[in-house]
């Protein structure tokens, strides 16, 4: 199986090198600032401002010490010396005191950029993806990229800026701790790194094998994210039971998951014994530092107190040193996947439609729209789903588009609707072409009833009005005409109630009563254009009856684009084309088209034949 996109840079990391992600380092401070900072500025100067501040206060913490343990180490009586250390004693306790306050206050705003900067990148995101050209989404890579900035990107950002403020705390703890050492006496400086880096090593060492096993688990997870959600979601939940599939989809988790546990148990393995080796080379690395400084001492190149101070100091700069090495870590992951998330906004802001140069104020209506000579294909089409169309549309006419499956109706009516720009040809209203209006006040102009409609996990009003103003009446006027409102008049909170069982007190509505608020949500919109595409399919003979009756006397007055296979309903058109592999291939009404004896004549011959077939025959009746 395929690795999935948005895992792709487990990869990369588990080949990058320490040395590769030092290097890049800068670059990634600098941007996860420069997003922390727009999040919030005053939370982003508290989160460097007190850590730098905690930084010096540690290291003048340690510098005191040295004075406490000169003065307890002095000769003379207890007493006396514990006096005189109570100077230097103060001074530790204020400056750790002040440090712990200030690494609490860094923290604070450490975590309160994360839903600063969560809140800005996800909006961000949302306001691209709902702007981007439609055909964007048809594009294999385009949905790659936008999926790998969505399900990882986005979370990375949050993550960018608190493990490079980690790399900060890190770096300031490990240079008061060095400075602190290099004060004391230059040659105890190297013993810090001595002790530090059998630590660093395990903990990269740790995490890379995690990312190794990640990287084999891919698959498997995917398989398992896959079934689960065949067993745990609503949708396929009836088939599920109906098939009895129970047995078939468990047995195939747990044998992914039984694979799953073994990678892990194999790592925590691993990693254990990655652990321990760093820790035995630690407890090397520390008992050299103890007899280098016993050797100091003996030399009599440091005081006793020193030493006591140079003690602590390293311990403070091994700790400091290990959460750096892992942040730095950490910080390249998260930045791998926010790059993702960057590069991801760069492509969509590419991708959305602008205003041409040569642009025109669109009208609020139109006499004539005309479809001239369009021709179009799918991204990534090898053949074209439009080829040469000519239809035109008069205000106040009733067009219908018919024709078989797959022959090019829904992918006219969404041209016409400005979803998708022809690859030739043109639409023009009035004689100007749309290419010259703002796109999304072209939209505002078309009500569309769409094929593949959405179910909105919304009220029954949401559902209609979609989240427009209501105009006095205009929501009941819609809903009669749609025949929603008995939908409406037989739900528990009438247009307040919630359609999705997924949440406490939701409803769910049969195939037509979703059908017919789709078609309300298509009448409520004050549109002089009115697209339905199949806006029947689920609904009985009376609603279905009622609306095309609706449709035949003009929709009120507006002009309507029908796209349907119920040819009895297209009888009264205006004018029908005929499509066939992306051609129009007759026109006319019904009668020329009857006439002409076409593939209009053939298919309506078929659908009326149904209905003046005898009675069925009675059980049991011997067929010839
Ligand atoms: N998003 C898409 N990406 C790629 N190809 C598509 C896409 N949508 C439709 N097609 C292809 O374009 C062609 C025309 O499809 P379209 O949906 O316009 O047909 P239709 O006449 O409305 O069919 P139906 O009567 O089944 O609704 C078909 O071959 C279909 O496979």
């Amino acid at each position: 199986m395929a690795q999935p996109k948005w895992n792709l840079h487990t990869a990369t990391l588990a080949e990058t090198s320490l040395r590769g992600q030092a290097r890049q380092l800068p670059a990634l401070i600098a941007q996860a600032t420069r997003l922390a900072w727009s999040a919030s500025r005053a939370d982003t100067a508290a989160a460097i401002g007190l850590n730098l501040a905690a930084g010096v206060f540690t290291a003048f913490g340690l510098l005191a010490t040295t004075g406490v343990l000169n003065a307890l180490f002095a000769a003379g009586p207890t007493p006396d010396r514990v006096r005189a250390a109570l100077p230097s004693l103060i001074l530790v306790g204020v400056a750790t005191t002040l440090q712990a306050a200030l690494r609490a206050g860094a923290g604070w705003a450490q975590s309160r950029l994360t839903p600063q900067v969560d809140r800005m990148v996800e909006i961000r995101l949302f306001e691209l993806t709902t702007r981007v050209e439609l055909a964007a989404l048809d594009d294999a890579d385009f949905h790659d990229a936008m999926e790998r900035a969505n399900l990882r990107g986005m979370r990375a950002a949050p993550a960018v800026v608190q493990t490079a403020v980690d790399v900060l705390t890190g770096a300031v703890g490990l240079v008061a701790a060095a400075g602190t050492l290099g004060v004391l006496h230059p040659v105890l400086l190297p013993l810090l790194l001595l002790t530090a880096l059998p630590d660093g090593w395990a903990s990269v060492r740790a995490a890379r094998l995690r990312y190794l096993m990640l990287l084999t688990l891919v698959s498997a997870e995917r398989r398992k994210w896959i079934l689960s959600d065949l067993m745990a979601n609503r949708d396929p939940a009836a088939e599920v039971r109906s098939f009895t599939m129970r047995g078939f989809l468990l047995r195939q988790y747990d044998r992914i998951a039984a694979y799953v546990r073994d990678a892990e148990l194999d790592l925590a393995r691993r990693q254990t014994l990655v652990r321990v080796s760093g820790d035995a080379l630690q407890g090397v690395a520390t008992a050299g530092v103890y007899v280098s400084l016993g050797l100091l001492l003996w030399l009599g190149k440091i005081p006793l107190a020193v030493a006591g101070t140079a003690v602590l100091a390293i311990r403070t700069g091994q700790t400091s040193l290990a959460n750096l090495v892992y942040a730095t870590n950490r910080v390249y992951e998260e930045g791998l996947y926010f790059r993702d998330y960057l590069d991801f906004c760069a492509e969509a802001e590419r991708r959305i439609p602008q205003v041409p140069a040569d642009g025109a104020e669109i009208p609020d209506g139109f006499d004539r729209i005309t479809v001239e000579s369009l021709t179009f294909a799918y991204p990534g089409a090898t053949d074209p789903s439009l080829r040469g169309v000519t239809i035109e549309l008069r205000r106040g006419e009733v067009v219908a588009l018919v024709g078989e499956n797959g022959s090019g109706k829904t992918t006219l009516a969404k041209i016409i609707s400005g979803l998708y720009l022809p690859d030739a040809g043109e639409v023009r209203w009035d004689g100007v072409s749309v290419h010259r209006f703002d796109q999304e006040l072209l939209r505002e102009r078309i009500a569309v009833i769409a094929q593949n409609y959405t179910h909105w996990p919304m009220s029954a009003r949401h559902n209609i009005t979609m989240g427009r103003a209501e105009l006095d009446g205009e929501l009941a006027r819609a809903a009669r005409a749609a025949g929603a409102d008995q939908v409406v008049d037989e739900l528990p909170h009438g247009y307040e109630t919630l359609l999705d069982r997924r949440f406490e007190n939701g409803h769910e509505l049969s195939g037509g009563q979703w059908q017919r608020l789709a078609v309300a949500r298509g009448f409520y919109r004050d549109a002089p254009l009115l697209i339905c595409d199949e806006p029947t399919a689920a609904l009985d003979a009376r609603a279905e009856h009622a609306l095309f009756e609706r449709i035949r006397t003009h929709a009120d007055g507006r002009t309507v684009l029908l796209i349907t296979h119920r040819l009895a309903s297209v009888r009264h058109a205006d004018r029908i084309y005929v499509l066939d592999h992306g051609r129009v291939i007759e026109q006319g009404d019904h009668a020329a088209l009857m006439a002409q004896g076409g593939l209009y004549a053939e298919l309506y011959g078929l659908q009326a034949a149904a209905y003046r077939a005898g009675p069925e025959p009675a059980p049991g009746t011997p067929q010839r």
